[in-house]
């Protein structure tokens, strides 16, 4: 019996729980801060429920065979927490978060070589805790190696797409370059639809545009037609989508401002790289969210 441990069991952490609970042969828990009595998903194929034994502590924990980090990037310390108790000499820890820095944010907790950073790209919403819509089924991929591989392989049952690439830092900054946009639905509260305005776009391709040149300089392959790309698939996609970013200044939670904007600013300030709207979506967003 493989044993997984979620930390985190929000949007992503629910969907990614919910369905490797399906498999009789995993054993998955949640380590939650908020506690619930099952996992209810309305998946893109209908409802999806399971009932994964929840622990609210770090010592009600122990070492695992995969620790799956669902947290935002800002509970990364009390995440930490959780990884002190998780992590035995054989375990693997999986990072599902957005930005470019998911080994970074570990190596304080984890070694280096236990950490299998992973780009997500499952549109999901939580309601309540334990209730989440899941938009669409979803990609998730991860360096190729035998980690990547052990960890695509606990989701053959799922209709999640699990893949590994050759190029994870590009794969990375791809999906930077969409959420670094996605601060434009932050700062107005409005969702994805928002897009089709053609002034709003303008902001977005500035922002991806930046994205691009900082991420060329950190070695990623990026086409220069990515802000127009990114644009159209927000336009593309439901009107009424919600990114992770808006849904937390819309509850009053932290946002993952750092990780999503900060950086492209920090390290286009490392390669000498202007990133002023960028660093005005963070500034306003900050100010937006202080009291
Ligand atoms: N939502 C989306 O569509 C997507 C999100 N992502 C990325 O995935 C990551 C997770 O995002 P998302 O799922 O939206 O986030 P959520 O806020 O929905 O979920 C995070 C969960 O972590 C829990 N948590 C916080 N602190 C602790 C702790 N100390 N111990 C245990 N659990 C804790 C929260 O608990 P509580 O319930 O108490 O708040 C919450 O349930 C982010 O990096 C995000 O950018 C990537 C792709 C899509
Ligand atoms: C782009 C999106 C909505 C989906 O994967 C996302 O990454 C987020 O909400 O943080």
């Amino acid at each position: 019996m493989t044993r997984i441990a979620v930390i985190g069991p929000g949007a992503v952490g629910g969907v990614v729980a919910a369905w490797l609970a399906q498999n009789p042969g995993l054993e998955v828990e949640v380590c939650a801060r908020t506690a619930f009595d099952r996992l209810e998903v309305e998946t893109p194929g209908g409802p999806l429920t399971a009932s994964p034994r929840v622990l609210t502590a770090p010592d009600q924990a122990s070492p695992v065979d995969w620790a799956i980090v669902t947290t935002k990037t800002y509970d990364a310390a009390a995440t930490g927490a959780w990884l002190a108790r998780l992590v035995g000499p054989g375990t693997r820890v999986a990072v599902l978060q957005n930005g470019v820095e998911h080994v970074e944010r570990f190596t304080p907790y984890v070694p280096a070589e236990r950490i299998t950073p992973a780009v997500v790209d499952i549109p999901a919403e939580r309601s309540a805790p334990g209730r989440v819509r899941q938009r669409r089924d979803g990609v998730i991929l991860v360096p190729d190696g035998a980690a990547g591989e052990a960890f695509a392989a606990l989701f053959a049952h799922t209709p999640i797409a699990v893949s590994t690439t050759a190029d994870f830092r590009t794969a990375a900054w791809r999906k930077l370059a969409l959420n670094c946009a996605g601060a434009v639905n932050a700062l107005t509260l409005k969702p994805a639809g928002v897009a089709r305005r053609e002034p709003v776009a303008e902001i977005m391709r500035a922002l991806v545009g930046e994205c691009v040149a900082v991420g060329r300089a950190e070695g990623a392959d990026l086409p220069s037609d990515l802000p127009e790309k990114v644009v159209e698939g927000y336009r593309a996609g439901p009107p009424d989508g919600i990114n992770s970013l808006h849904a937390d200044r819309a509850a009053g939670r932290p946002m993952e401002l750092d990780a999503r904007n900060g950086v492209i600013v920090r390290l286009g300030a490392r390669h000498e790289i202007a990133t002023p709207v960028n660093a005005m979506m963070v500034a306003l967003l900050e100010a937006a969210a202080t009291s």
